[in-house]
């Protein structure tokens, strides 16, 4: 097969994505959640005109000038409304978020009063409709206020708390199971014996679906053996995994088993090796309802494919409507040379600088089994292929990395 280019394999991989079915949940478990329905506020905020302050609610005719002198007929109590109304001369004494009550006009603040009995002294006029809220300055029953195919921010939270939904309608979270497959590897902790390697990769991988919001099977690690490898894919489709991410055994190797064992249980691979550095043996398929993934086995080609390829899907699944990352433009912190035919993913130290501007330097190597540069990087320079040589200094395009 030949080299796919990055937007190709993206738009496959993204092909017939959407939301996964609706699901209601308690509001408080919502942060993050896609809404899957446009939210109406079920009332009015503030469902009456209210006071913003604590002082003397009055008629704006009374208090134009000042000083003037009136009379207080009484308080109105927090949390319900004033059973008085006011006539010329009168005021009621009231607190911040009281109900204003039929009558008045206007709030004047304490600091503006004397009081003595049940007279009251306005010592500052104060212009008619001061310091009140009126009913629906917020918003109004029926408002669509959260809109579908958006993440609940925080704030949404307490939005969706006020117009009086106690629980919202979401996407269901992707089930995504990962599998590590390879021989070779034991579990950190362990005292790898002469040519076994520490796994690693899937750490980084699982806490970048689950910070997407999806909801992570681990299946560990399948040695290399078909039998090994497809018992973990059946796993994956009991399991009701909507997405397996495999790493590992994707290239051209006597034990990349990955590819031969996902299309002998029927896997149909839309694509595999992509023009891209690193990451060029990555696959994509689908067995059945279940996508897969299969992403090369070095952890950094495994961590930048998830980033490029699992984290949109994930976000489609989801039910979002945006799912691709920004590229935001940076300064090029060192000389480059010319690039070859496969678009290059190069990790980068990013630094803001004292002009507000990004500047983005690519770490000092780019070889695709270093976990040490791809934690010291914070932002992937992109350059497409054949792209020309250029200078430090220079604009270039950056992804920035999740945290
Ligand atoms: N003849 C060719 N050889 C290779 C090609 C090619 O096109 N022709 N592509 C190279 C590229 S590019 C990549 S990337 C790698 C991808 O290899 P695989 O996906 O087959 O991965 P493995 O061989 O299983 O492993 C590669 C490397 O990564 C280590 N590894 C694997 N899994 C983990 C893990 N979970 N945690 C930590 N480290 C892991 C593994 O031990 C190997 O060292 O292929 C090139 N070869
Ligand atoms: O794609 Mo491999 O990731 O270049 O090392």
């Amino acid at each position: 097969m030949a080299l796919m280019p990055v937007a190709d394999a993206l738009a496959a991989v993204l092909d017939g994505a959407a939301g996964l079915a609706e699901e209601m949940i308690a509001l408080d478990q919502a942060h993050g959640r896609v809404l899957a329905r446009d939210l109406a506020a079920l009332r009015t905020q503030p469902p009456q005109p209210m006071s913003a302050m604590d002082g003397y609610a009055v008629r704006g005719a009374d208090v134009a000038t000042a000083p003037a002198q009136l009379i207080v007929i009484g308080e109105i109590a927090a949390g319900r409304p004033a059973e008085q109304s006011i006539g010329p001369g009168q005021a009621l004494r009231i607190f911040t978020g009281g109900v204003i009550p039929d009558g008045a006009d206007t709030v004047v603040i304490q600091e503006d009063t004397l009081r003595d009995g049940d007279r009251v002294t306005i010592t500052e006029a104060t212009r008619p409709g001061r310091h009140i809220r009126p009913a629906g300055i917020d918003f109004n029953a029926g408002d669509v206020l959260l809109r579908a195919r958006a993440r609940l921010s925080d704030r949404d939270l307490s939005l969706a708390a006020g117009m009086n939904h106690p629980s919202l309608p979401v996407h269901r979270r992707p089930r995504v199971a990962m599998l590590a497959t390879g021989d070779e590897l034991v579990m950190p902790g362990s005292t790898p014996a002469p040519g076994q390697i520490v796994y690693s990769n899937g750490y980084a991988l699982r806490a970048l679906a689950r910070a997407e919001g999806a909801e992570v099977i681990d299946l560990g690690i399948a040695a290399d053996t078909v039998d090994a490898t497809t018992a973990a894919i059946r796993r994956a489709r009991e399991l009701g995994a909507d997405l397996l991410v495999t790493t590992g055994g994707a290239s051209a190797g006597d034990h990349d088993l990955v590819k031969q064992s996902l299309e002998a249980e029927g896997t149909e691979i839309a694509f595999w090796k992509i023009a891209m550095r690193p990451g060029k043996p990555m696959m994509h398929g689908r067995l059945g309802p279940m996508r897969v993934m299969g992403l090369p086995g070095n952890p950094v080609s495994s961590y930048v494919c998830a980033f490029l390829f699992m984290v949109p899907l994930i976000r489609a699944l989801s039910g979002m409507r945006e799912v691709m990352h920004r590229r935001e433009p940076a300064l090029l912190g060192a000389d480059l040379p010319a690039n070859d035919q496969r678009e290059d993913y190069l990790r980068a130290d990013l630094r803001l600088r004292d002009d507000g501007r990004w500047a983005a330097t690519p770490v000092d190597s780019q070889d695709s089994s270093l976990l040490a540069r791809l934690s010291a990087a914070q932002a992937l320079i992109v350059r497409p292929p054949f792209a020309p040589a250029m200078t430090a200094g220079a604009t270039c395009l950056i992804l920035k990395l999740p945290l």
